[in-house]
């Protein structure tokens, strides 16, 4: 290995992409990835810093294999930052040649699934080529001010007919306006309470901003996201897709109007793939109640219909709706024989049970159950308790943040 890498050397655009620039780095990324026996990688690895853009391809298509070469958790975190460099020489040479969409494509694939050395070498290539991207001014399509969810108002009766069984008719979840760190501490953290609370996001940037398509198409309409596609993650037919913002926003105005499965941009670390929208967004003091650390931030978005089936999470969590309306129905973290959770350890937090679709004889002890549940609406943000059971169905086109945070000795448990 001669050298760090440095920009392309072939093509004919005038920009290079400062990547990578971590050259100490680097090269001591290649050093372990020699030493964990990837030597074929660092041979292109070094073909790529040469110029050569087929060796950089075959780079990343190396360290991809070893991505999927087992469990996540069981993947080097060598070869994730070999994934990323392997992305940033690809896009170096899309930019290179001008093609900005292959080459964001590429630095985004990086950020979803490499590790954490190259980050900001990938963000601050984003940036460069969406600003080279917007020079070159190719439409990315005119919503006129169209909105996500337009303001109709929604018909309780019309609601009711989609939801479980007995939706609306238990437990409400309280709802409290303004509510303070002390009462919230008080009343719900310490107690183990879900709780719906309003008046507390009119200052978020996003409040105003997603709901336009405009905006939304401008600031990721060209980005990479991966999205779900099928009933639910639990049903055979469901797969995941790597799609454009653009084709997404797309894929759910059409959606709208026809019967197809619903796309769900679901638990996805959106925040930290894309800057401009983490910007819009605050972190609810709620979340540092208790002495906690934040977890994760995670982006859900799909059209109306979209179904999260019962189940729960080690974590504290904040559910912001920040567009549109969801129903939410919560059963207590005490109930684990009545709700039938999968034996196999990848589902053990999920329910067997379909609540659209309970089957009374195979699941006898959920049907009497007692329950929380809400309509969660835009503006608001519930509180879930760690390992409260959680059904989510979005009731109009909706985005979300969930908020995931522990303290330190929960940390330790889960
Ligand atoms: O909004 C959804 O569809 C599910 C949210 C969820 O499960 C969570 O925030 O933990
Ligand atoms: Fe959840």
């Amino acid at each position: 290995m001669s050298g760090a890498p440095t920009a392309a050397s072939s093509g004919n655009h005038s920009l290079h992409l400062p990547t990578p620039t971590l050259d100490a780095e680097s090269q001591s990324l290649l050093q372990s990835i020699s030493a964990q026996g990837g030597y074929a990688y660092a041979r292109m690895a070094a073909l790529a810093v040469a110029g050569d853009q087929s060796a950089a391809e075959a780079a990343r298509d190396m360290a991809w294999e070893q991505l999927h070469s087992g469990p996540w958790h069981s993947v080097l975190p060598v070869w994730r930052d070999a994934y990323s460099m392997a992305c940033l020489h690809v896009a170096k040479f899309h930019f290179a040649a001008g093609e900005f969409g292959e080459a964001l494509g590429a630095l985004d694939m990086g950020l979803i699934m490499g590790g954490t050395l190259l980050r900001k070498d990938l963000h601050d290539s984003v940036l460069l080529v969406s600003s080279e991207a917007r020079k070159k001014a190719k439409s990315l399509g005119d919503f006129k001010g169209e909105k996500l969810v337009p303001e109709v108002p929604v018909d309780v009766n019309e609601v009711l007919k989609i939801l479980p069984l007995r939706s609306l008719t238990s437990g409400r979840v309280d709802k409290r306006s303004d509510l303070s760190m002390e009462g919230f501490l008080r009343d719900y953290f310490q107690t183990g309470t879900p709780v719906v609370i309003t008046n507390c996001m009119a200052h978020w940037p996003a409040r105003t901003k997603w709901n336009h398509l405009d905006y939304l198409t401008s600031v990721a309409g060209n980005r990479t996201v991966p999205v779900e596609v099928g009933k639910n993650y639990l049903c055979s037919d469901w797969k995941q897709e790597l799609v454009t913002f653009s084709k997404f926003l797309e894929r759910m105005r059409t959606n709208r109007s026809t019967s197809v499965e619903p796309t769900y941009l679901a638990q996805h670390p959106l925040f930290d793939q894309i800057n401009e929208l983490r910007d819009d967004i605050c972190i609810p003091d709620y979340c540092f109640v208790g002495g906690g650390d934040l977890q994760s931030l995670n982006a859900w978005f799909g059209p109306a219909g979209t179904v999260t089936p019962l189940h729960h999470d080690p974590h504290h969590n904040i559910l912001a709706q920040v567009v549109g309306k969801k129903y939410i129905r919560l059963y207590p973290s005490s109930l684990q024989d009545e709700l039938y959770p999968y034996s196999e350890t990848m589902l053990c937090n999920s329910s067997q049970v379909d609540l659209d679709n309970i089957d009374k004889n195979e699941f006898p002890k959920v049907v009497e159950l007692e329950f929380m549940d809400c309509i969660l609406e835009e503006g608001e943000m519930l509180y879930i308790p760690p390992k409260w059971w959680h059904y989510v169905r979005s009731l109009t086109m909706s985005f979300s943040v969930s908020f995931w945070w522990s303290n330190e000795a929960e940390s330790s448990d889960s």
